[in-house]
């Protein structure tokens, strides 16, 4: 072996025992966050912790009682607010059945298969986005599995997605309080919902099951955000209530969880997760997202 080939061997043995250090280092602190976390609980059921290559501090799931209220959305949303302001972010796409977060990113590439785990794709302004779409060969490929299966897939977003150093990671999860979503509140440290909600919904109910939910699971809520509730008129700017007087405020209030405000219907925001442009999103409503970011922020002790 010559110079070079023993001086690259010594980088090489460097590199893996600086890898090997962290790797060890950060087993240690996510298992410990992990206990932690169902201590605090009350369930005494244990999580599960990330690779030891990642280093989440805030994990927010986006839950809803009902499809079709803009969860992927709001989720969407969350993220660009978040990334703006300069938070390192990441994307976890647990609604495996109808992955919608990729193509709202205009995310195609697949996740890099290495040997410590995959590394997420990166939307355009950098937000780390992992979703069983971006595994399939075709995006409009239907995934027909059972509950046991999706489980398994949500965990492994989780374990064997190298996500790296992040700020916040978002679950966006499918929307019901079915399989995945009990995965994730029962395996995963979630430290706070957000629940998405719109007029029509049958608010209470809905609401309210997603809470005795997230109750019995021991996670907090953050809070309730309601979509569509309104639409401006473009002509004379009166808000229209399509679906009714917005019931988001007096929702909250009675299941004593905090409002963290509304979304209008906006033509601009579904032309550009159509044309996977959401990060081109600025309009005064954006503003009032990062007023629910503050909130999060709260959370954001460490
Ligand atoms: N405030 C809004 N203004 C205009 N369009 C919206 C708004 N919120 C969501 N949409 C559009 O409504 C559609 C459904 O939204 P989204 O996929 O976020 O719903 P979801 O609750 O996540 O659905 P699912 O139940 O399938 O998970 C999308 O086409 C999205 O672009």
């Amino acid at each position: 072996m010559d110079i070079v080939g023993i001086v690259n061997y010594a980088r090489k043995i460097k590199l893996k025992l600086g890898r090997v250090f962290i790797m060890e280092q950060n087993k240690i602190e996510n298992t410990q966050k992990s206990r932690e976390k169902a201590a605090d609980t009350g369930t005494g059921i244990e999580k599960i912790p990330a690779s030891e290559l990642n280093r989440i501090k805030n994990v927010i799931a986006i839950m809803s009682g009902k499809g079709g209220v803009g969860k992927s959305t709001i989720t969407g949303l969350m993220a660009v607010s978040l990334q703006r302001k300069g938070y390192k972010v990441g994307i976890l796409d647990a609604d495996i059945t109808g992955p919608s977060i990729p193509r709202m990113f205009g995310v195609k590439k697949r996740p890099e298969n290495i040997e410590f785990g995959l590394i997420p794709p990166e939307s355009s302004t950098g937000i780390r986005i992992m979703s069983l779409n971006l595994l399939l060969d075709n995006e409009d490929d239907p995934v027909i599995w059972r509950g046991p299966l999706i489980a398994s897939a949500v965990k492994q977003f989780w374990t064997d997605v190298i996500w790296g150093d992040l700020d916040f990671l978002l679950i966006d999860l499918p929307p019901g309080t079915g399989d995945a979503p009990l995965t994730v509140m029962q395996s995963l440290p979630v430290d706070a919902l957000v629940i998405v909600s719109s007029p029509q919904d049958l608010v209470m109910m809905v609401v309210k099951k997603a809470i005795k939910m997230s109750r019995i699971m021991g996670v907090p809520v953050l809070g309730l955000v309601e979509n569509y509730s309104y639409l401006v008129c473009p002509k004379c700017g009166e808000k229209i209530r399509i679906f009714g007087e917005s019931r988001g405020k007096e929702a909250a209030e009675q299941v004593q969880i905090p409002y963290l405000g509304s979304l209008p219907i906006d033509y601009k925001l579904a032309e550009l997760c159509d044309r996977g442009e959401i990060e081109m999103y600025d309009s005064d409503e954006i503003k009032r997202i990062e007023d629910w970011v503050k909130d999060l922020e709260r959370l954001n002790k460490k």
